[in-house]
């Protein structure tokens, strides 16, 4: 049975508290938007795709418990509380766009005479509902497409050792997951032989997370500090990094979490290929380049305590931004539900194309 972040029944929301994980896995009700928008900034929940989920199944809870006078008045909460919970947390793209659609959705539906209240209320929660099994249908597709990507850069039958920073896995989606999808593919084919995976500091997804997840779906893998990457791919014969992605500009910068970066320059400098791996939707056509993304940045205390143990001096500043920017110059390619893309072919799409596209 694999891990799951987001549990969502006879319209209860659930989410495994990330904070508690590896020691304790306990799921915490989310009964509405105020809750949604608390979990995510939080980070009780994390990663891009899994943000945008429970963000919208809140609003889900939501709008199943209320009655409405009139459509006007189902339209204006739901876009009230959609542009509420994309100020949670600003750099992942993902709970934007899915904003900017379900917005779109309500609007249509509301200025058409055809669709009454009740039917206008069912088909918005229908969709909402629907993005757990396309997450997981996407992300499938992003292993599928990213497993032959990688396997056709490597000789013969030989395996791979894959490198990968922070947790992309079924705790950050609603499962599967997408740099870790690939990896999942790569083990399935019986292509993978080991996986390195940073500790990923302040907040640890990689040593609480993502270990977890390859221990408990018994992959092989190793957890190193993030200081020990240029040693690893100096010594390990790694045959490429694969990572997540929070929001990729149309010149194909890539914003993930802080560390992915210098990841990308020691992999350059090794040369080994470095992949970033997220549904096209992550892609944001709007943001011409990675200067342009805005980088959250986070409480000193994420940095300066490990739980309630203080481990830095106290009175020091610190500075904490979650994410940092990779440039398109040092990726190999953005590895995508709907196929394999170069970082300079992005701008040639459209938001259609992003919906509808297949490259290779
Ligand atoms: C499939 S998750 C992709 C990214 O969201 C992931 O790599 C990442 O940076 C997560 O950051 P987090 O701060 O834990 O939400």
């Amino acid at each position: 049975m694999t891990l799951r972040a987001i549990k969502y029944e006879n319209n209860s929301l659930e989410i495994l508290d990330q904070l508690l994980l590896p020691a304790q896995s306990k799921y915490i009700q989310v009964k509405g938007v105020e809750d949604g928008w608390k979990v995510i900034n939080k980070m009780q929940v994390r990663g891009a795709p899994a943000i945008a989920i429970v963000g919208c199944l809140s609003l889900a809870v939501d709008l199943r418990n209320e009655k409405f006078d009139s459509k006007q008045q189902m339209r204006q909460e739901i876009e009230g509380k959609l542009n509420y919970l994309v100020s949670s947390r600003p750099t992942a793209v993902n709970m934007k766009i899915a904003a900017e659609d379900l917005i779109d959705l309500a609007n249509q539906l509301s200025k058409d005479s055809n669709v009454t209240l009740e039917n206008m209320k069912t088909k918005f929660l229908q969709t909402v509902e629907d993005m757990l099994t396309k997450d997981i249908a996407d992300n499938q597709a992003i292993g599928e497409i990213g497993a032959k990507e990688i396997l056709s850069g490597v000789s013969g039958d030989s395996l791979c050792r894959i490198m990968t920073h922070c947790n992309t896995g079924s705790l950050a989606t609603a499962g599967y997951g997408t740099a870790l999808g690939v990896i999942r593919s790569l083990h399935a084919m019986k292509r993978l032989e080991h996986v390195y995976c940073t500790e990923t500091r302040p907040y640890n997804q990689g040593a609480r997370l993502t270990a977890y997840e390859m221990v408990h779906d018994k992959i092989p893998c190793t957890l190193i500090l993030d200081s020990m990457v240029a040693a690893v791919m100096k010594h390990r014969n790694i045959t490429a990094v694969v990572v997540g992605a929070d929001r990729v500009a149309a010149n194909g910068d890539t914003a993930n979490k802080i560390g992915t970066y210098q990841m990308a320059v020691l992999a350059k400098y090794h040369g080994v290929p470095f992949f970033v791996a997220a549904p096209l939707t992550s892609v944001d056509l709007k943001v011409p380049s990675g200067d342009h993304i805005v980088i959250e940045e986070r409480p000193d205390r994420e940095m300066t305590h490990i739980g309630e143990h203080r481990i830095a001096a106290k009175g020091v500043t610190c500075w904490n931004p979650a994410f940092d920017v990779t440039p398109a110059s040092l990726i190999a390619g953005i590895i995508t539900d709907k196929g394999f893309f170069r970082p300079e072919q992005l701008k040639t799409l459209n938001d259609h194309q992003k919906m509808n596209n297949h490259s290779s």
